[in-house]
């Protein structure tokens, strides 16, 4: 694992939520992404070395909505940058961890995700991140 590659914040309404990072972080959005298939509609900031990203649901059964109805608005998860995702998830798997997947999956910001369940985590929804190398985007 290496570093915080980003801090994941459950939102209702992305627009305002970006309205009011932007002026907390002094900094823009950067990016605007759907992931359909994690039900997410997501927006990223970066303050230094820093990325946030703010997710909203897109659909009623997104983990998204299910969290905000559960906790409210909030951290929703930590992601972390890995080099080699297939061997970070067999080191965890190895370990003990629960994984939420059994292949990484394609996340925002060209990434592959994995996540690893929060109950298995000390009650914190982890992912891990490997960046998609230009030639496979
Ligand atoms: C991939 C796009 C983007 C990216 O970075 O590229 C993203 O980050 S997408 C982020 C959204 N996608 C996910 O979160 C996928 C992984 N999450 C899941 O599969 C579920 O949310 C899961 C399994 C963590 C929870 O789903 P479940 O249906 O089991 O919901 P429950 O409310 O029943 O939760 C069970 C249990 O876990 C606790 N919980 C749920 N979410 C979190 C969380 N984010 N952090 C900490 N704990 C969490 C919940 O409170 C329940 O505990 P209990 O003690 O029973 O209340
Ligand atoms: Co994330």
């Amino acid at each position: 694992m290496n570093k915080i590659e980003h801090i994941g914040i459950a939102v209702a309404d992305l627009k305002a939520a970006g309205d009011l990072y932007e002026k907390l972080l002094n900094t823009p959005v950067y990016k605007i992404e759907e992931v359909a298939t994690e039900g997410v509609k997501t927006a990223f900031l970066q303050s230094g070395p820093n990325k946030v990203e703010l997710l909203e649901a897109s659909n009623p059964d997104s983990p998204i909505a299910k969290f905000i109805a559960k906790k409210g608005e909030g951290i929703h998860h930590i992601a972390f940058e890995v080099d080699d995702i297939n061997a970070e998830m067999a080191r965890l798997k190895n370990e003990g961890f629960i994984l939420l997947s059994d292949e990484p999956k394609r996340g925002a910001d060209n990434k592959l995700v994995c996540f690893v369940h929060p109950k298995s985590a000390g009650g914190v929804l982890v992912e891990l991140c490997q960046s998609i190398a230009q030639e496979n985007l």
